[in-house]
């Protein structure tokens, strides 16, 4: 069954960092509006793909434009608003999937919680029925260190759910992982989207762009719409 999540938006949306004595234009002023559902980000190595990602989630300023989530224009927020915004509608899937070193997974899975208000035994719930649908019910004790590269990826992705977000980027999420273990990460990924969910991912994978519901072509800073593939490497 599908819920009606919040709409991710942007306008006009550009980024320029300086560099030396000039400028990088690193992402040309574009509007868009996500569909809901899984949405491949390709294009060469430098494209602007990075860029994209860190302005959906706030944590780079525009240069001009806006992201809106539900209407709720993410860029004039301040910083701490900002980060309480994120925490109600946003999940975050990195490569290196920034899982805390010394807290088990559980506890991992259950900090936005934490950060969110939920009481202990709220959150500790929560977070054991995620590690489930993760498969890693047999593993909620154990460290970060402690656990495979595709485990700390179903942990990351446990994590990114928990607040119930609306929108989820993740950042080359099967890079690392074997064929196998990539396919169970995206499946996941594919889950949340299939909820109705805004999932951005960014992938050099012909194999897991093609089992986008929408794609978004990146290449020297302009984003298109575009075709499965026809940009990966
Ligand atoms: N903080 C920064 N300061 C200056 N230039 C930057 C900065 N971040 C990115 N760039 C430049 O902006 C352009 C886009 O970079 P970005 O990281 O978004 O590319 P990408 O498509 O994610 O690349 P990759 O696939 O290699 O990760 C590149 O030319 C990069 O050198």
């Amino acid at each position: 069954m599908t819920a009606n999540f919040p709409v991710l938006k942007v306008q006009n949306l550009s980024r320029v960092y300086p560099s030396g004595d000039g400028q990088v234009q690193a992402l040309v002023p574009f509007s868009h509006t996500f569909a809901p559902g899984l949405t491949a980000v390709v294009g060469p190595s430098g494209s602007g793909k990075s860029t994209l990602l860190n302005l959906l989630a706030g944590f780079e300023t525009p240069t001009t434009g806006q992201v809106e989530v539900g209407g709720t224009n993410l860029t004039t927020l301040g910083e701490a608003a900002r980060a309480d915004f994120r925490l109600a509608h946003y999940g975050f899937v990195f490569q290196n999937h920034n899982l805390v070193g010394i807290l088990s997974a559980l506890e991992n899975v259950e900090f936005p919680l934490a950060l969110a208000g939920h009481s202990p035994k709220e959150r500790r719930a929560r977070a054991r029925e995620l590690l489930a649908l993760v498969g890693l019910e047999g593993r909620a004790s154990h460290l970060p260190g402690q656990l495979s590269g595709g485990e700390a990826q179903r942990v990351a992705i446990a994590r990114a759910l928990a607040g119930n977000p609306s929108v989820l980027l993740a950042d080359e999420p099967t890079g690392n992982l074997d064929t196998r273990t990539g396919e169970r990460v995206l499946a996941l990924l594919q889950e949340a989207a299939s909820a109705g969910r805004t999932v951005v991912l960014i992938t050099h994978d012909r194999d897991v762009a093609a089992q986008a519901n929408h794609h978004l072509n990146v290449r020297d800073g302009v984003v298109s719409l575009g075709e499965q593939g026809s940009l990966v490497r």
